[in-house]
């Protein structure tokens, strides 16, 4: 892999910055567990200079007509689809991901974000409102300001672009911190967004840890934050956001049911099954890791599924060839191997996998648990790792009563050959966003997100706009003004 690295740690206001006063962060190539690069986290100076770019770039991007900043959008966008292989190559090297999957599931899905939201920019407008006595009302659709991102480590590419795509379609700016686990692409895209002719300032790239994104995003300069991250962490940024009367998008964790019934296509529940629980190592928020099952179906489920396990081809990522590949850290795969402990602990049956591959890299091998219990940890904490879990139910109510009794609510889906049922347990499913018999597919066109402690707001189609944009009202009075004195 030839893949250029970022010229430096941090991309404000339209350039590379250095910050030799921040902390170094050691980029680690999850496959060998290589040091590859080496950047610094932003020093205060470092995210002052960030954000006062975002706000000095705000009042002439805002100003700009939406058909003139969408075109930069889509500009951005072929230019990316342009660099697919360098971007996809550095994505690897981030995450530890197979080159098989960052090739169409990264920075193409930017790409998508990029474009889709250039061609709403042009769209974006406000009403006109008839009223009594022939005075009228209409409505401007305003940016809400600079706007803070805060990347989870699993999605750097995807997650930079699908936040920045819709606020800069609405004219505001960004400051955007990468997880510091995976900082490599997102400084890529900035740059990419300058060449493509967006105005200095307007996307901002600094790199730090959790202290350095509490910073940005308590920022009085700010007037959103957009996270994607776990839940324990939405709760701290949304609350310090709350307290200052921050608008916010939480695209948090989740725990998520597929539910399986006896007359479903037994192949493509299991192929869904895959997707939503081993694509990129498991780590995958809206994965559905709770599979219930029915009856009728159960045994030949985890039959065939195991099977299909036999087809991983794990090892190293940078080999096209390869489709499982490591965790993204040895303390992600510490987290998943201590459930997968718990879960043989308190009696769930560990049908197949689930040990640390020896070697360098952070491997293990992916899980399925059966015979679980809807009590046991495994059912339900977010292990955001290669273990699935495996429930028999019998009868549609019960099923819908026990995906729904969590606290998580991100996603879930139904396999069923019955359309009214499909229709039916999808409208009981307490989540975001439902599949019915696939899983995991998140086209830009389809709002994305959570309900209960999943998230709150909608990134993704048009119902993004109204998390990065808010209404001026304006009353025009056509007649004389009446006063009681
Ligand atoms: N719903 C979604 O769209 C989605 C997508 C991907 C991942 N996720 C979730 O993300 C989690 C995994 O990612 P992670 O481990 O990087 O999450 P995390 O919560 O540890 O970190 C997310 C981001 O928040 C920053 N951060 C940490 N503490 C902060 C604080 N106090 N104030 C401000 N920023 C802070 C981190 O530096 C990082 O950039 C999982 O729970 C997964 O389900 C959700």
């Amino acid at each position: 892999m030839t893949a250029p690295l970022p010229k430096a740690s941090h991309y404000i206001n339209g350039a590379w910055h250095d910050d030799p006063a921040g902390d170094p962060l050691p980029v680690v190539f999850p496959a060998t567990g290589e040091t590859v690069a080496t950047l610094t986290t932003a020093s205060p100076a470092t995210r002052d200079a960030a954000l006062d770019a975002a706000r000095a770039a705000l009042p002439g991007w805002r100003a700009m007509t939406g058909s003139e900043r969408g075109r930069i959008l889509r500009r951005a966008a072929d230019l990316l689809r342009d660099r697919n292989r360098a971007m996809s190559e550095l994505e690897t090297l981030d995450t530890g991901k197979p080159l098989q999957e960052t090739l169409v599931a990264d920075a193409a899905s930017g790409a998508d974000a990029l474009e889709y939201f250039g061609a709403v920019a042009a769209g974006l407008s406000g009403e006109h409102i008839p009223l009594p006595g022939g005075d009228w009302a209409y409505t401007v659709r305003e940016p809400l300001g600079v706007c803070v991102g805060l990347g989870a480590w699993n999605y750097p590419t995807q997650i930079a672009c699908w936040k920045a795509a819709p606020a800069l379609a609405c004219g505001n700016t960004m400051v955007f911190k990468p997880s510091e686990t995976t900082p490599l692409c997102t400084p890529m895209l900035a740059e990419i967004l300058t060449e493509a002719g967006l105005p200095p300032g307007v996307f901002n790239v600094v790199q730090g840890r959790g202290d350095v994104g509490a910073a940005l995003s308590t920022d009085p300069r700010v007037a959103k934050v957009s996270l994607t991250g776990s839940v324990p962490t939405g709760r701290k940024v949304y609350a310090a956001a709350g307290e200052r009367m921050k608008h916010v998008t939480m695209e948090l964790g989740g725990k998520s049911p597929m539910i399986v019934f006896d007359d479903a296509d037994l192949d493509d529940a299991v192929s869904a099954a895959i997707n939503g629980n081993f694509y990129s190592s498991g780590q995958i928020c809206s994965n559905g890791t709770r599979l219930f099952v029915q009856s009728g179906l159960h045994d030949a489920f985890v039959d065939r599924l195991c099977e299909r396990l036999k087809g991983a081809v794990i090892g190293d990522p940078r080999n096209e060839a390869t489709n499982f590949g490591p965790m993204v850290s040895a303390a992600q795969r510490d987290i998943a191997l201590g459930y997968v402990a718990k879960g043989i602990a308190e009696g769930a049956r560990l049908v197949t996998g689930g040990a640390a591959i020896d070697g360098p890299g952070f491997f293990m091998q992916p899980a399925i648990f059966a015979d679980v219990t809807d009590d046991m940890t495994i059912a339900r904490e977010e292990i955001f790792g290669p273990v699935a879990t495996v429930f028999s139910f019998e009868t549609e109510a019960e099923a819908l009563a026990r995906a729904n009794a969590t606290a998580f609510g991100l996603a879930g889906a139904v396999f069923t050959r019955d359309l009214a049922r499909a229709h039916r347990v999808v409208a009981g499913l307490e989540a975001g966003t439902c599949w019915i018999n696939t899983y995991n597919l998140t086209p830009v066109e389809m709002p994305f997100g959570g309900v209960k402690d999943s998230g709150v707001g909608r990134e993704n189609g048009s119902a993004a706009i109204e998390h990065y944009s808010q209404l001026k009202s304006v009353y025009v009075a056509m007649n004389g003004v009446e006063a009681p004195f």
